[in-house]
């Protein structure tokens, strides 16, 4: 556990000016500067107008914080507890997909910083480096596993199998994207990793979806085969030649990977006990944004452990409510608030007094995103540290400054409306 002020200290006690900055609203800037354009519209690019990732950020600049003087606040700490273990703060890596479009060490860079600082680590099924990849790279490091539930259930249990047996301990299934979201940018710019195989590895190096391949179970029977030479004959040199060939098998197999990823939407609350009888560890679900599946979760003892309020950044839904809000009105059930659950909270987080105001509405932790990303594209393993770092920095510096002791002690008392953002 970490000693009062420590990460104030950690930010403050250096001699030489930072490597990064540390105003968490230039990393975005930075980030854009140093990837291609196309990567990093991936990333910063959300659903249709962009209104829901804008919501999210303007549900915080909405609420504002109320300090309160004369409050001792030298034992203040940003300590909590997740799902009855105890972190130093209550930053959470989010999963992310395809990080090696942010930088070549991709998922490890992010599983070593968080190894580093004691920040659970989350694993994407859309990763470009396997479960045993980021297990090794996580080292001692706290580690969860992002389900994107599989069509075929001999490989999900494969999935659940290689993630608990590499030292996964929770498992995060993942609702709101059994397709991907309509993305402006995305479309223009013709840009889909997943096509070429980039953010397919999990499923590339998994055993079951290797022998299923091999045997034929992806071909569509609807779809006449094209010959070798007919797809030859397109090519105007031998080395086009080769791409095309290339391309034309890293294709098939990627798009039977994302057929695999994208089944969610078979799957009703019924199917939750099935991943339950496979995964021996806790399970949350990601995704929730009406109270109404808020209480369905509530109502699954034995099965859920928790639940992440988010609308995966706004990427997903257009015009849907910002996730903040969401937060608010699942709180306000009672059947919520005093179940078993373990409410955690993503979608908007960019300062710690953003932290702050998530926290006092009800969440135990935060997920970070793209400020994660941020980071990774500014300094890989570095730049992520850098970020979590000042995260926790501003959010212990706050917490003291607004007369808040504890993480566990704050309440939504110390929230006013922004009275501007009412007009
Ligand atoms: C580039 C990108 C890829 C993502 N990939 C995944 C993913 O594979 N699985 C998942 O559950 N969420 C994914 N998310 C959603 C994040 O986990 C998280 O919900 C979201 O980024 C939070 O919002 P924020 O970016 O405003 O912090 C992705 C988000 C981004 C920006
Ligand atoms: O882009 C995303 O938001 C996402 O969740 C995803 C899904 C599949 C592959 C890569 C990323």
């Amino acid at each position: 556990m970490t000693e009062h002020g420590a990460f104030q200290t950690e930010i403050y006690g250096q001699f030489n000016p930072p490597r990064y900055p540390t105003d968490p609203t230039q990393w975005e800037a930075l980030a854009r500067r140093l990837v291609p354009n196309g990567n990093f519209m991936y990333v910063y690019g959300s659903a249709t107008t962009g209104q829901t990732y804008r919501n999210n950020l303007k549900a915080f600049k909405s609420r504002r914080i109320v300090p309160r003087m004369l409050v001792d606040a030298t034992t203040k700490s940003t300590a909590v507890e997740i799902l009855g273990k105890k972190y130093s703060s209550p930053l959470i890596c989010a999963p992310v997909g395809v990080q090696s479009i942010m930088h070549t060490e991709g998922e490890e860079a992010t599983a070593k910083a968080c190894a580093n600082l004691g920040i659970p680590y989350i694993l994407s099924t859309a990763s470009t480096r396997s479960i045993e990849q980021a297990a090794e790279a996580s080292g001692d490091g706290e580690r969860w596993y992002q389900l994107y539930w599989p069509r075929t259930d001999e490989i999900t249990i494969s999935l659940l199998d290689r993630a608990w047996k590499s030292g996964y301990t929770t498992l995060v299934v993942t609702l709101d994207t059994f397709q991907l979201g309509y993305r402006p940018a995305d479309l223009d710019n013709c840009y889909l990793p997943f096509i070429f195989g980039e953010g397919c590895q999990v499923g590339f190096s998994d055993p079951v979806f290797q022998r299923l391949y091999a045997e034929g179970y992806y071909n569509d029977p609807n779809v006449p085969k094209r010959g070798l030479l007919d797809l030859l004959g397109r090519a105007s040199n031998p080395f086009q030649a080769c791409k095309l060939l290339y391309n034309a098998l890293t294709i098939k197999k990627s798009l039977a990977w994302v057929t695999e990823m994208s089944n969610a939407k078979y799957r009703t609350w019924e199917d939750l006990p099935f991943l339950k009888k496979y995964w021996p560890g806790k399970i949350l679900l990601k995704g929730i944004q009406s109270v109404e599946d808020a209480k369905m979760a509530a109502s699954m003892t034995g099965v859920l452990d928790g639940i992440i309020v988010s609308n995966h950044g706004g990427r997903q839904v257009d015009g849907a409510i910002a996730s903040l809000d969401a937060l608010e009105n699942i709180m306000a059930s009672d059947m919520v608030r005093n179940s078993h659950l373990t409410i955690l909270f993503d979608s908007g987080i960019r300062t710690g007094s953003d932290i702050l105001k998530a926290m006092a509405l009800g969440a135990k932790g935060v997920l970070i995103g793209r400020p994660m990303m941020w980071g990774l594209a500014m300094g890989g393993e570095a730049g992520v540290e850098h970020v979590f770092k000042c995260l926790r920095a501003d959010l212990e510096i706050n917490m003291a400054l607004a007369g808040i002791k504890n993480l566990p002690d704050i309440s939504r008392d110390i929230l006013a409306l922004d009275p501007v953002s009412k007009l």
